[in-house]
Formats: structure tokens, C-alpha cells, sequence
């Protein structure tokens, strides 16, 4: 792609973010343009953001044509980013517009910083209090001090800005100018790192020579948990600072920024850049901002950061690469780690995936040679892995309304007498999965979902996990009108909180899940007080399980290890491996050993046996043949086809039509299967219905599907929605 200058006059084809599914032309307004700039341009009655992608293509009536309104004061979109926005297109069978979206999550991209006015707390009170202003002060206190443009803070807070206009009159709100961005203050890579052991300094010299290449390349960063991937990697950063190029760290948890945060600072002296979902609209201009600028050399953020306007990228990092978070699972569904190499391939990048549990594309990848690949076989310092064992729960049933065993009951009391911490693990949110009546056998759905409600006990309230649909918990059932009936049934978090503050009253206790009303910030801090020792029992999801480090934390309790290998998923093996395997790298980060116990029914299935055994080799090998045999990925290629609509019987007869030109597939050398109902059939209302198509590895899939789904036409409100590279099945 060139980076090419349009005159005066001349017609410029521009991308916008809306969804068309082409660029449109407009005259280029005096001073000309360069391809790549950012642009507002009209379209009907708005302005909209655009992106001049080239040169017009002048098939449209000229004298229609309008002409650009205003060229933003922003640097241009370079050349690899257009390139990168383009195959992510093309890969993930996404219209250009909705990337673009994905590379520009930045509001009020053309207006110069310190122009914008922002709204501020002051001391004094309102003199009458309403729901409406008790939430907007509330919401500035938790952002101490903090200006936020009207706008803005009435879309966070949901209030008018006739609240807004209110406080303001009563002096509770100030209106100020707002400061220019803070400047992004320079990361000194020269500075010292950590005394590394020997085999990190191998791992990290390795690193720093790739990245003094200036080339694309992959490294699997291979180490066993508490092994100092982190402290490693960190000198790929600094040597790539060194470098004067971008650097970019992707982790799959908001609440591990903070503790990363704290490491970079500590080793480079000033905090790197963030983006993530918990950064206010006028930080991500900032951030959005001082990348393009090249001002900000170091990024931490969540996969959107991978979209961000990298002028000269040296490096990336996908920690915990394995995360399944890092693929999106809505809009553009993206594989941010897969995305990571492309872009790299693009900018003369280095790419390091790090994991102690790699997924089995990076292993077999490496496998293959196409990646680099180290390995960190031990614990930094004196610490040792944990050891693990299983608990057989035919040996040790669970007492009635119980969920932990005996012998990890009396594990648990020999921490915390010890002034040691303990984490059970159970991957479930909420209090029960499941509220089922008694008399009737009745089990409380969603209304608009094929899912069952899970009991929030906390909220007081039954939720979908599919739509977030809520309603009360009702005292009667709905079926059969029989009160007194209703019972939760089966253990989620909250529920087991409930028995651990029955067995354990005198232990300080916390819950950490994913879907906690906390602020991102709140979270942060929750977690460095319990790293600290505010709590002797940790109860948590999956999101404890990544990369937390936790020094008093010496026993691991897996509450139900047999819960992942249901169901039979293509990765299911693969998944409870690592959760479990990550979960327990938990234990015994410090100097005293670490333990974890394992809860199973079925000691002896070949998944828990590796998670025990340690020969982490061959379960990777026995997966990868299996795979192998069944053309699955990665030695095959897949995508799910999920049709969607409001009416049952043509969301079926829409996947029929597709499975009627199957013909093409075979003949590209492609096999289809289904039309099937998805495992979740209906979803806010709308019937699902599943298709999956697989092929040979070296297949060009994205062209057979375009043409093959081309010639079937949803109506309004159906939909056919491709998804490359599946990672769920539901
Ligand atoms: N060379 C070193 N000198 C001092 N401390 C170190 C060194 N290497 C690692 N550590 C410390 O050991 C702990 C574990 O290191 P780190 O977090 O980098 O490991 P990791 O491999 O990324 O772990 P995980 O995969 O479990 O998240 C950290 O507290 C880190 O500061
Ligand atoms: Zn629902």
C-alpha cells in the first residue's frame, strides 16, 4: 500500500465506520489529502468519521458528490495499518467498516486536547438529593477527583444533563477547562532488571537478540508458573524500547493491569500506557492519541490494544496466550493472539507467547518450527512447583449441601491456623447454577434464552448468563404454583462462600468472579489487600487462576475437576488441563511449598492423570495425535456458521439453504455438517441453529465460504455468522 497525496478537487474514496459494505467517493477539499488521513465526512443528514483509503473510483454521478468537511488533526493511518485492517477483514470474513470501529474506540478523535470542558465534584452538596444526583456524586467520589466531559459523564452514570446542569447550578459540579493530555513520561529501558538465574538469562538474551533484528518472528515463551516469564519478557521490552520502536503487552484480565502496572514501573521507572474497557472515553483518546504520535512507547492492555495506530511496533507480547478471553466472541470475532502474529508479520515485529500451559496451536506451532520456542522448567529462587494430588470423592463423599471434602476441609484449617492462605476454586459464578421445584420437577429458565437461571443469592436475584436477563427469585413455583418447593441446586462461588463461612467462622474470607459489581479500579485494589494477607480463604472463578500472584497463598482447593470434561467440546481436555494446571501454579509462590488438592469422581481419567502427572510432554502429544486423527484444528480448519433469527422454522429453512449449496464446499474440498440446533438454541429470543464447516489445513477457506454464503440472502432480522477459527461451540 502506498502512501500517496490526493490533490485538490480530485475524488477520494473513503472508508467510514458505518456499515456499508463499500468506500465512498468524496471531492477532496482544499490543501488536498493524503491516503490515510482521517477525515468527517457527510452522509445523509451526519458527519461521520472516515478513513481516505485511496483514490476515488469515480463510478458514482459526479455532480452528487460531496466533498469532505474536515480533514482531522490526527496522524495518518499508516500504510501496515491499513494493510493490517484489510486482512483482518478479509481473515476473519468481517466487513471493513466494523474493523475500522476496532481502530478507532477513541471518542473525539479530531478535537484538539485542552479545548474540551470537563465537570468536576466539588465540596458542597445538593440541597435536595435524588436517585439520579446521589449516583452521579457517588460515581465522581469513586473517581477521586477526576473531570469528566457533560456529555460523557451523563452517558456513564445514565443520568440527563439536566442532573448534570442541576449540580451544577448549585455549585456541587464545577465546570473547568480541561487540562491538555498528560504527557506520557518517558520509560528508561537502561535502567536495571532483577538478578536473573541462569536459564533466564539464556531466555532473555535469546529474546533481546530477536528483537534486535528488526524482523518478524514468534517465540513460545514456555515456563512453568512462578518460572519469571514476566521478568524475562520484560527485557524483549527494554531492549525494544532501546530500540526507539513500540512495545506492546497483551494480558486476558483487566485485574492483572494493576499488579503489571506496578512491575513496569518498578523496572522502567514510569508507568506504561493502558487501554482497556475500564479507561474513561478521555484516557483512550489520550492513549489512542500518544500512540500515534509515538509518544507512548509501551502499551498494557486487553486484545482491543492490539488495534491501536502503532506507528513503529517492535514487539508484542500475548501473555497467558492460551486465555481463551483473547478471542472475541461478538461484532468482529477475532483471535487477538492470531491477530498479534499477523500484525507483527506486517510491522517487522517480534512476537512473544507466554504461557506455562500453551494452547495447542502455539505448542504444535512451535512444534513445527514455525515458532521459536523456550522453555522455563523451574520456580524462580527457592520456591518449588506445587504438588499436586486428587481427592476421590467415592472414597470421601460430600456431605449433603456440602462441597468440600474432608481432607481438604482439614487442609484448609492447617492454613489458616498457620496464618497461611488458601484458594478453592470453582468455576462457577453465582450461587447455584440451578433452582429447580421439589413437587413438580420444574427448573427455572430464561425466557428469551435455552438456559437455565443461576441464583445470585448476593443481588437476590436469578440471572441468564447467556443475555443477563434478571428477575427476583420467586417464593412459589411458576409451574406449579407450590410454595416452598423451590431449591438451588448445585454449588457456584457464592454458595460456597456460605460453607466456608459455616466451617471456617473465624477465617477471613473473599470471592473473586468475573461478574463482581466492582470497578476496574476497585478490583485492582481488592486484589493487592488479599496479596497482602487481608484474606485466609480466597474463593474464585477462573479469573484467579491467571498469573496472580499471591506470596501467602500455599494450598490450591480444585472444588470440581471433573466440571470442564463434560460435554465433550474439542477442547475440553485441553482447557480443564490448563485451568487446573494454572489454578494450582497459584500455591507455593514463596518460600514455603505449595499444595494442591483436587476434587474428582474419576481419579483415573487420563486428563486429571496428566494434570497429576506432571509429563506435560506427553499429554500434549497424546492431544495433538488425537487432533490429528480427526482433521481437528490445528491440523485442520474450521469455521461455525451460526444462522440466527426470530421465527424457528425459517432460521431453519435460511440453514437449509445454505446446506443445499454444500456441492461447492465438497467440491473446494471442504466438508459440511449440520444444520443442527446449537447447544444453546435460542438466545434474547432468536433461534440458533449451528453449521460447521472443515477442510485440510492448507485450504484457502475464506473465499470457498464467501462464495459459498453469497448466494443465500438473509431477510431482515436473520443472520448468518461466520466464525473462523471457532473457539465455542455453544
Ligand atoms: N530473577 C528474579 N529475581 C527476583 N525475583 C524474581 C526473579 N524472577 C522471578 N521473580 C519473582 O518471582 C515471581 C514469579 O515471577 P513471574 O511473575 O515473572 O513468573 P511467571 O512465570 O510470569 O508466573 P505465572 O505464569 O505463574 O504468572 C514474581 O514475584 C517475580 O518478581
Ligand atoms: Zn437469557
Amino acid at each position: 500500500m502506498t502512501d500517496a497525496f490526493l490533490p485538490e478537487r480530485a475524488l477520494a474514496a473513503v472508508l467510514t465506520t458505518q456499515p456499508l459494505d463499500r468506500t465512498l467517493d468524496y471531492r477532496v477539499p482544499e490543501g488536498g489529502v493524503r491516503v490515510g488521513a482521517f477525515v468527517a465526512v457527510p452522509l445523509g443528514p451526519r458527519k461521520v468519521l472516515g478513513v481516505v483509503w485511496g483514490p476515488g473510483q469515480g463510478d458514482y454521478d459526479r455532480a452528487k458528490i460531496r466533498a469532505i468537511s474536515a480533514v482531522l488533526d490526527v496522524p495518518v493511518m499508516p500504510p501496515v495499518m491499513r494493510d493490517f485492517v484489510e486482512r483482518v477483514a478479509d481473515y476473519t470474513m468481517t466487513p471493513l467498516p466494523a474493523v475500522l470501529r476496532l481502530a478507532t474506540r477513541a471518542p473525539g478523535l479530531g478535537e484538539p486536547p485542552g479545548k474540551r470542558h470537563v465537570l468536576r465534584l466539588t465540596d458542597a452538596r445538593p440541597d435536595r438529593m435524588t436517585d439520579a444526583r446521589t449516583r452521579v456524586i457517588a460515581f465522581l467520589e469513586e473517581h477521586e477527583g477526576m473531570g469528566f466531559a457533560p456529555g460523557e459523564l451523563a452517558g456513564l452514570v445514565g443520568v440527563t444533563s439536566s442532573v448534570l446542569k442541576g449540580l451544577e447550578g448549585q455549585g456541587v459540579l464545577v465546570r473547568e477547562a480541561a487540562p491538555r493530555d498528560a504527557p506520557f513520561l518517558p520509560l528508561d529501558p537502561s535502567r536495571p532488571g532483577k538478578d536473573l538465574s541462569g536459564d533466564q538469562r539464556r531466555a532473555a538474551a535469546q529474546l533481546r537478540e530477536a528483537v534486535r533484528g528488526r524482523s518478524y518472528g514468534t517465540t513460545l515463551l514456555k515456563g512453568v508458573t512462578g518460572s519469571g516469564k514476566t521478568e524475562v519478557y520484560l527485557e524483549a521490552v527494554a531492549e525494544c524500547l532501546a530500540q526507539g520502536r513500540q512495545a506492546l503487552v497483551l494480558l486476558p484480565e483487566i485485574a492483572l493491569t494493576g499488579e503489571f502496572i506496578a512491575r513496569v514501573q518498578a523496572r522502567f521507572g514510569q508507568e506504561p500506557a493502558e487501554w482497556h474497557s475500564g479507561v474513561t472515553q478521555a484516557g483512550r483518546r489520550r492513549v489512542w492519541l500518544g500512540v500515534a504520535e509515538g509518544r507512548a512507547q509501551l502499551v498494557v492492555g486487553a486484545r482491543s490494544a492490539l488495534f491501536l495506530p502503532f506507528t513503529d511496533l517492535g514487539l508484542v507480547i500475548v501473555d497467558e496466550e492460551h486465555d481463551p478471553s483473547y478471542k472475541q466472541e461478538d461484532g468482529v470475532l477475532y483471535s487477538a493472539r492470531d491477530m498479534a502474529v499477523l500484525r507483527a508479520s506486517l510491522s517487522g515485529a517480534q512476537v512473544v507467547l507466554a504461557s506455562a500451559t500453551p494452547s495447542l496451536e502455539s505448542w504444535a506451532n512451535a512444534d513445527a518450527g514455525k515458532y521459536a520456542r523456550i522453555d522455563l522448567t523451574e520456580r524462580f529462587g527457592a520456591a518449588v512447583l506445587p504438588e499436586m494430588r486428587a481427592l476421590d470423592l467415592r472414597i470421601d463423599p460430600l456431605e449433603r449441601e456440602s462441597w468440600i471434602s474432608e481432607p481438604l476441609a482439614s487442609a484448609v484449617r492447617q492454613r489458616v491456623e498457620a496464618g497461611e492462605q488458601s484458594l478453592l476454586f470453582l468455576n462457577r459464578r453465582g450461587y447455584a447454577p440451578l433452582t429447580m421445584c421439589r413437587a413438580c420437577g420444574h427448573q427455572i429458565g430464561c425466557d428469551q434464552c435455552d438456559a437455565r437461571m443461576v441464583e445470585h443469592r448476593f443481588l437476590g436475584r436469578l440471572m441468564c448468563h447467556q443475555c443477563g436477563a434478571q428477575k427476583p427469585i420467586p417464593s412459589e413455583c411458576p409451574n406449579c404454583g407450590n410454595p416452598d418447593h423451590l431449591a438451588a441446586l448445585g454449588p457456584g462461588v457464592e454458595r460456597l462462600a456460605e460453607e466456608v463461612a459455616r466451617r471456617f467462622p473465624e477465617a477471613r474470607t473473599a470471592v473473586l468472579s468475573s461478574d463482581m459489581t466492582m470497578s476496574a479500579r476497585a478490583l485492582k485494589a481488592r486484589i493487592e489487600e488479599i496479596a497482602g494477607g487481608a484474606a485466609d480463604i480466597v474463593i474464585g472463578t477462573q479469573m484467579v487462576a491467571k498469573g496472580h500472584n499471591f506470596p501467602l497463598l500455599t494450598l490450591v482447593g480444585v472444588i470440581d475437576a471433573d466440571l470442564g470434561l463434560q460435554g465433550g467440546e474439542l477442547r475440553a481436555a485441553e482447557r480443564t488441563f490448563q485451568l487446573i494446571r494454572q489454578v494450582a501454579g497459584r500455591a507455593g509462590r514463596a518460600e514455603k511449598p505449595g499444595l494442591a488438592l483436587i476434587q474428582t469422581h474419576q481419579p483415573e481419567h487420563p486428563v486429571i492423570r496428566a494434570i497429576l502427572g506432571g509429563d506435560e510432554e506427553a499429554f500434549w502429544r497424546a492431544e495433538a495425535a488425537q487432533r490429528q486423527a480427526a482433521g481437528a484444528p490445528p491440523y485442520g480448519r474450521m469455521a461455525g456458521i451460526i444462522v440466527s433469527g426470530p421465527e424457528e422454522r425459517e432460521t431453519f429453512e435460511l440453514a437449509r439453504a445454505l446446506a443445499a449449496r454444500a456441492g461447492m464446499l465438497t467440491q473446494a474440498g471442504a466438508q459440511l455438517f449440520g444444520p443442527a440446533p446449537a447447544p444453546i438454541a435460542r438466545i434474547r429470543g432468536r433461534t440458533r441453529v449451528r453449521l460447521l464447516v472443515k477442510a485440510a489445513k492448507g485450504l484457502a477457506l475464506q473465499p470457498v465460504l464467501a462464495r459459498w454464503v453469497e448466494g443465500v440472502v438473509p431477510r431482515a432480522n436473520y443472520r448468518i455468522q461466520i466464525d473462523i477459527d471457532p473457539q465455542s461451540f455453544f
